[in-house]
């Protein structure tokens, strides 16, 4: 962890405020959802206490060479211990949501059995606190923690996680369901199944093509398992949490293929009840799909009340012979990635705000009827703290072309409800471990200091604006 300071460890309130010039103001529906999110292995810590059993971030990280400089999720943001003040800081930015994730080996040291009370304690006291505070809390179950004596029987490859999964969701729900009202059960299926078992990228690290339509099935069968819990639970909204990428190409065939095996692979069977017919084919190279057993697509497409849509970039692709397969996308021999002209944050990812107009519009057109949940969209910049302020124009200009590319959507007809930005805090960043921040509130991590970056406070005029 990189230290910045050696100041005292206090956090500083969002007392600051940042007026927005009136360039034409854009108001968003009445009603309108603003929020941040954040996941629990990224900023809780306490990676042992109270009972946490070790997942399978807990063991990638400390795997030589997987994570950058040896990063790990063992302290992150110490939300564990310091979440009051950081509800404090999102009750004082005007937050009116708080989407966060339980970590699965929190609840269940070893992915199944009984619940481990201290665990769920946890939960109960960060919802109170959030509740009390006037934020509304929404719940993912699982971004990508997953306990790791369920990967040593396989993991998601293994049909049986899909039913520990459901198990996991109802004692979730039981404890917090009486004061949470909106729940998403899987954070995007395709980084779980195809960083994590097709390209090695992400935990558990296996990189075998098959196994990403294997984990991917296996995942979506967890979300239908889990709807249904829930749903005999008594849970009031239900959704799921895709990313999802608009892919823009000369070449329609690489498209589609792109197109296919990162968009449709998951909206079509969750809200169609079918895999896409030409993904099928495509994957059948690697896969006979005899992993799908009768009534999984059922399952799977249980009707639920909202997408959840993580909207970074677009994906720009061209054709290109000779070009080996990107590994994340299993097939895409002859596909080159990248060569958007635009700006790139810290990620090296284009700033297209343009394409989550189109995305929305796209699933407005494509999949009508369900209500959109922007849960994630946010940019990694380096940061810099300057007298206690962190001027990040970068992120702040980010958001503000994203913000106003998602009222152009609305103004399209699509159904969107709200949007909550990655991330409240600078967090663990995967594989880059704590050297991308993505924060509007800049962490010191060897203090633990918060400091609102300028993008907070503008955020936070834009929520009490209900607009830009
Ligand atoms: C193309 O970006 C992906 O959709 C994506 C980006 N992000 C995510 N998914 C994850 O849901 C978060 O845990 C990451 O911290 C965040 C920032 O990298």
């Amino acid at each position: 962890c990189d230290t910045e300071w050696g100041g005292e460890d206090m956090t500083v309130s969002a007392e600051k405020s940042y007026e927005i010039q009136d360039s034409g103001v854009l108001t968003f529906p009445e009603g309108f959802v603003w929020g941040a999110a954040t996941a629990a292995y990224q900023i809780e810590g306490a990676a042992r206490e109270d009972g946490r059993g070790p997942s399978i971030w807990d063991t990638f990280s400390r795997t030589p060479g997987k994570v950058h400089a040896g990063h790990t999720g063992d302290v992150a943001c110490d939300h564990y211990h310091r979440y009051p003040d950081d509800v404090r800081i999102m009750r004082d930015l005007g937050l009116a949501a708080y989407r966060f994730s339980v970590s699965w080996p929190r609840v269940q040291p070893d992915g199944s059995g009984p619940a481990n009370p201290r665990g769920l304690d946890f939960y109960d006291r960060l919802v109170d606190e959030l509740r009390e505070n006037g934020i509304t809390p929404i719940v993912t179950l699982y971004h990508w923690d997953l306990p790791q004596t369920l990967e040593d029987r396989g993991g998601w490859t293994n049909r049986e996680t899909a039913e520990r999964f459901a198990e996991y969701a109802a004692i979730t729900h039981a404890r917090l369901g009486d004061r949470v009202e909106t729940w998403t059960t899987l954070n995007e299926p395709w980084c779980s199944a195809f960083l994590g078992y097709a390209s090695g990228i992400h935990a558990p690290g296996r990189a075998e093509p098959a196994l990403g339509f294997t984990a991917a099935h296996h995942l979506l069968l967890g979300h239908g398992l889990a709807v249904q819990a829930l749903r005999a639970s008594g849970a009031g909204k239900v959704g799921i949490t895709l990313n999802l990428s608009p892919v823009i190409s000369d070449d329609a065939e690489a498209a589609a293929i792109v197109d296919g095996l990162q968009n449709r692979i998951f909206l079509d069977p969750v809200l169609r009840g079918e895999y896409p017919a030409d993904v099928v084919e495509h994957a059948r190279r690697f896969t006979d799909w005899s992993f799908v057993r009768d009534g999984d697509l059922e399952i799977i497409s249980r009707p639920t009340d909202l997408l959840g849509v993580n909207y970074y970039h677009p994906q720009t692709v061209a054709a290109r012979a000779g070009e080996p397969a990107n590994p994340v996308y299993p097939g895409s021999e002859g596909i080159a990635f990248g060569g958007a002209d635009a700006p790139r944050t810290a990620m090296g990812w284009p700033v297209q705000p343009f394409g989550l107009t189109d995305l929305l519009l796209r699933l407005a057109r494509d999949y009508p009827g369900t209500p959109l949940l922007i849960t994630e969209n946010g940019a990694a910049f380096d940061d810099v703290v300057e007298d206690g302020e962190v001027h990040d124009v970068g992120r702040l200009s980010y958001l503000d072309g994203h913000l106003r590319a998602a009222h152009a959507a609305i103004q399209g007809g699509a159904d969107l409800r709200g949007y909550l930005v990655w991330s409240l805090l600078d967090n663990f960043e995967w594989a880059e471990g704590y050297r991308k921040r993505f924060g509007i509130v800049h962490v010191d991590y060897g203090t633990q200091r918060r400091t609102p970056k300028d993008s907070a406070l503008w955020y936070s005029e834009v929520v009490r604006r209900n607009g830009l």
